[in-house]
């Protein structure tokens, strides 16, 4: 089961155009920040926007998008789960192969196994209202698959959630996801669900894909500073010769030698701040300005301007002892052992 697809949807002031490649039991996630065209992505594929010129879509080489929105064979699982306040767990997840033309008494089998196979059995009479947050999405989820579909879409499958049941619900949707052998595209705007739940990350900005790969990959080679900023690395486009890049008028030394143009990655916690020029000169020093500094988790996140922005994660102990404050010059170094050079 594959689908293969080009979504092309042109609006007064915006366009989408990505291709679309998935394959049996993968699953992906289309990440990007607002606006970058994920839903509509999501929208397209059910059927619920209608493609503009040049978009297809074909499941198992067959085009879908000539079919109407009830005879896709699709799953989905909205946002806020949708599901009927005033039917059972048990009926939700039935209604869809009621639809479809199941008898009452096959639609529910097909509906209690299914809420078994989520783990929510006990929960078979109950209403949406007295489900948690965690267990109508597993409903949904439930609900989703019930129609037996090749293609499964998820929209920010967790995103009504609070940060503690998230945990445990996407650990579960992973297991669940694992065990539906269709093609899934799912859609976030965290980094988290999308490195957890996806077996590929296919990165959307300003509707064009920007960067794809596998989550490990992504993360440690990011390609756009959006990508930069969600994996939490410092991230520069330069120019290569050997071991050495040049960004902008500051040479760096990699441990890696490549040649033309390249990125320079590296972690906020590899850069080192003083306030004296260092003895020994170590290599990748330059001088910057202190133009932020806030709290980050157990470390304190220095904004620094200058001739390149870099972001640098000292300890509060290293802030006192320095001295710093918004406004003051800094030496800024990086170990060439700390950076990442890749091609762009
Ligand atoms: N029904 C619509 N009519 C016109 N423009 C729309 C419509 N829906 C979305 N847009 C616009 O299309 C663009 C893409 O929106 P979309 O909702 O797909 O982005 P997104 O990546 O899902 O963002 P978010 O993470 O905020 O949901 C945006 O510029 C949005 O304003």
């Amino acid at each position: 089961m594959t689908l293969h697809a080009r979504l092309v949807v042109t609006r007064p002031a915006f366009r989408l155009d990505i291709e679309l490649h998935v394959g049996a039991g993968e699953v992906v996630a289309l990440l990007g920040p607002n606006g970058a065209g994920k839903t509509t992505a999501l929208r397209a594929l059910a059927g619920l926007t209608g493609l503009s010129e040049g978009g297809h879509i074909e499941l198992d080489g067959e085009p879908l998008h000539t079919l109407a929105v009830e005879h896709r064979p699709i799953g989905m699982v909205f946002q806020d789960y949708l599901l009927f306040p005033h039917l059972s767990a048990l009926d939700n997840v039935a209604f869809g192969p009621r639809c479809r033309g199941a008898s009452k008494a096959d639609a529910r089998r097909v509906a209690a196994e299914l809420l078994d196979r989520v783990g929510l059995a006990d929960k078979a009479t109950a209403r949406p209202r007295h489900l948690s947050g965690g267990q109508a999405q597993r409903v949904a989820l439930a609900r989703a698959l019930a129609v037996r579909p090749r293609l499964l879409l998820l929209d920010e499958p967790l995103a009504a959630l609070d940060a503690h049941t998230r945990l445990s619900v996407r650990s579960r949707l992973r297991h669940d996801l694992a065990g539906f052998d269709g093609a899934t595209v799912l859609v976030t705007h965290d980094p988290l669900d999308a490195m957890v739940l996806a077996d590929r990350l296919i990165v959307v900005e300003h509707g064009a894909i920007v960067q794809q790969g596998a989550p490990a990959e992504v993360a440690r080679h990011p390609r756009t500073d959006y990508v930069a900023r969600l994996v939490g690395l410092n991230l520069y486009r330069g120019t290569a010769a050997g071991r050495q890049i040049k960004v902008g008028e500051v040479p760096f030394n990699v441990a890696d030698p490549l040649e033309g143009p390249a990125f320079l990655a590296f972690s906020p916690a590899a850069v080192a701040l003083y306030r004296t020029r260092p003895d020994g000169s170590p290599r990748n020093l330059w001088q910057g300005v202190i133009e932020g500094i806030e709290r980050h988790g157990d470390s304190v996140r220095v904004h620094l301007g200058g001739p390149i922005a870099a972001f640098a994660d000292i300890t509060p102990a290293a802030l006192a002892d320095l001295d710093l404050t918004p406004g003051r010059q800094v030496w800024v170094s990086v170990k060439a052992t700390e950076t990442h050079a890749y091609p762009a």
